[in-house]
């Protein structure tokens, strides 16, 4: 076996009704919550505003977008500083989560967020932090990486250990009433975590890849059901679970050229994550297909039983017709030209897809500035 290490992901408190827990484990001294205005308007975020702000002073920052701008970010530290925070809490996405993730470290460390984006830079202390996810999506609850939307449109991540929280918890009721566009986008998100964990050229492990399958399991057998019934709280449990153990696969195993190709979308056109990821994802794959053979066809006998009397290449080949069903059936419209998206982009979103270095490096093969305008231009 090669060597490897391996992250686990914060403690994790899975189930109904964990506010008050949350509300016990925290330090004493005042709180930070951070959520968007639609989840607080929706009442998710009650219970915790309740049993947090019942045992201390508590100040909610509600003005997280989708996508989270580095403006916004800024703004949630110095409403940090300014009610002098022992501890912060995200209660929301992926979006909130990742401001509340980089508020806590910069507000313990005081670091400066410039000096320390890319790959394990961040090396201070955090404030105390706990994730509750709303979508079952971007595992962000379980990542030591945070996504920030910069100067033109660019995404930047922080990833270094110390951004991974305390605790998380894994509460399905939460996402019960999320709308179906948003249950698509975010599942289908979580499953491009799995399969490019599993295909990750550099730092896939054997427990990376057992988090992987697992977690594709569950997502593949959840996903059209908590479309067709969301109020399915067995189902939720199993995609929420399943974002979370895809989470923790690519902490360890790293994303690679669907993200990188998706993030210009989101930076351009905020379009949303998961919808960016669905809308290059076959076309990455059949990209990747002769390099991530092998890999693809292991995890096509996961999501397609009965392939496995054929060959390889067949397999890997069902594997990407299967993925590509999936996001179809889940009602998300796959062309760029569906999202207005214009052809002669092209080669604007390849330069910019470039930039993701961090994420072109785990990719199974190469995917050259040309490659990438092709793949647009296939996607259009
Ligand atoms: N940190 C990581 O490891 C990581 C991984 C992948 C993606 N991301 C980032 O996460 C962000 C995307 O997060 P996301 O996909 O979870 O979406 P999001 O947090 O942006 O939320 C999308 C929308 O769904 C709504 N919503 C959320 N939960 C809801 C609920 N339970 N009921 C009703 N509405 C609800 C929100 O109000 C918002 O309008 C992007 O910025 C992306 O880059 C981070
Ligand atoms: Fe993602």
């Amino acid at each position: 076996m090669r060597p490897f290490t391996f992250n686990p992901g914060p403690r994790l408190l899975a189930g109904a009704d964990q506010a008050a827990s949350v509300a016990e484990l925290l330090p004493e001294g005042p709180c930070l919550l951070v959520t968007d205005a639609d989840l607080l308007r929706l009442g998710l975020v009650d219970a915790y505003r309740d049993a947090i702000g019942g045992t201390r002073a508590l100040t909610i920052f509600d003005s997280v977008e989708a996508d989270p701008s580095k403006e916004t970010l800024l703004e949630a530290v110095e409403a940090g500083r300014a009610c002098d925070a022992a501890s912060v809490v995200a209660v929301g996405g992926g979006s909130p989560m990742d401001v509340a993730k980089l508020a806590a470290y910069l507000l313990g460390s005081g670091d400066n967020l410039d000096e320390i984006w890319g790959v394990g830079v961040a090396k201070g202390r955090r404030l105390p932090l706990a994730l509750v996810p709303t979508t079952a999506g971007t595992g962000s609850e379980a990542t030591p990486i945070s996504v920030i939307t910069c100067e033109g449109g660019v995404k930047l991540a922080v990833n270094s250990a110390p951004l991974i929280a305390d605790w998380a918890v894994l509460d399905a009721t939460l996402t019960l009433g999320l709308p179906a566009h948003v249950t698509a986008a975010t599942g289908i998100d979580a499953i491009v975590h799995a399969v490019e964990a599993y295909t990750s050229a550099r730092l896939k492990n054997p427990l990376s890849d057992a988090l992987a399958r697992e977690a594709l399991r569950l997502l593949n057998g959840s996903l059209l059901t908590v479309i067709e019934q969301p109020q399915d709280l067995e189902a939720r449990s199993a995609m929420l679970l399943g974002a979370h153990l895809a989470g923790l696969a690519f902490s360890n195993a790293p994303v690679a050229g669907v993200h990188a190709l998706a993030y210009p979308l989101g930076g351009l056109h905020h379009l949303p994550h998961g919808l960016t990821n669905a809308l290059m994802l076959r076309h990455v794959l059949a990209h990747n297909l002769e390099a991530a053979r092998d890999h693809y066809a292991q995890l096509a006998e996961i999501l397609v039983p009965d392939c496995a009397g054929q060959g390889s290449q067949a397999r890997a080949a069902l594997l990407i017709e299967r993925l590509d069903q999936l996001a179809r059936s889940s009602g998300l419209a796959l062309r760029l030209r569906d999202h207005g998206v214009a052809f002669d982009e092209a080669p604007t979103l390849a330069r910019e897809a470039m930039k993701q270095t961090r994420l072109l490096v785990n990719n199974p093969c190469e995917i050259s500035e040309s490659d990438a305008q092709r793949l647009y231009e296939a996607a259009w």
